[in-house]
């Protein structure tokens, strides 16, 4: 009996869980801190992460028969260019955006509904592609989501 007794002690090691919760719990308590004290600029890659989602965006753009139209009479140098400064300073990047207000360029367009949710899924698309985390893509599609309004039925 006592034999028995001393084995089930032997095999019986100190209990991990605990101290592996807490490892979990502080390694997640810090990526919040840390994610809530950087900006989406910052989360997305800087200057040189958005310019890489605005060339997929471009490519998606291109591919796409029911969208690409849109841009048939845009100087594609410029947009890109635009685009890039728009979401830099959107994001809480130091840029200087240059181009219009989003009312005043999307203006006699005639975009739809179904023409934003489209070029949405061409951004969300170009940022999986640089494998931005789903937080910092919905954080930065909250950003543009207000701009409805001001681009589309106008
Ligand atoms: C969240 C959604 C969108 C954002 C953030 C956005 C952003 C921009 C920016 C920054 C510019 C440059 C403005 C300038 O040069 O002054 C622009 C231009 C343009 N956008 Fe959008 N846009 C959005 C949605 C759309 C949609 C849904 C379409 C149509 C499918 C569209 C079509 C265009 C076109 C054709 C231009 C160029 C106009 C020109 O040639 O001057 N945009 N957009």
């Amino acid at each position: 009996m006592m034999n028995l007794i001393r084995r089930i002690n032997q095999h019986s090691k100190p209990h991990r869980f605990p101290s592996i919760a807490l490892l979990v719990g502080l390694v997640l308590m810090f990526t919040a801190c840390a994610s809530s004290n950087t900006t989406v600029y910052e989360q997305l890659g800087k200057t040189e992460g958005i310019t890489l989602i605005a060339d997929n965006f471009l490519t998606n753009i291109a591919n796409d028969k029911l969208i690409r139209h849109h841009f048939e009479q845009t100087d594609i140098a410029i947009f890109r260019q635009r685009f890039i400064e728009h979401l830099c300073v959107v994001t809480g990047g130091a840029c200087n955006y240059q181009g219009e207000t989003m009312f005043n360029s999307h203006q006699g367009l005639n975009i739809t509904q179904a023409d934003f949710d489209a070029i949405v899924g061409h951004l969300i698309a170009a940022m999986k592609q640089q494998n931005i985390p789903i937080s910092t893509r919905n954080a930065l599609l909250a950003k543009l989501a207000p701009m409805y309004s001001d681009i589309t039925y106008h």
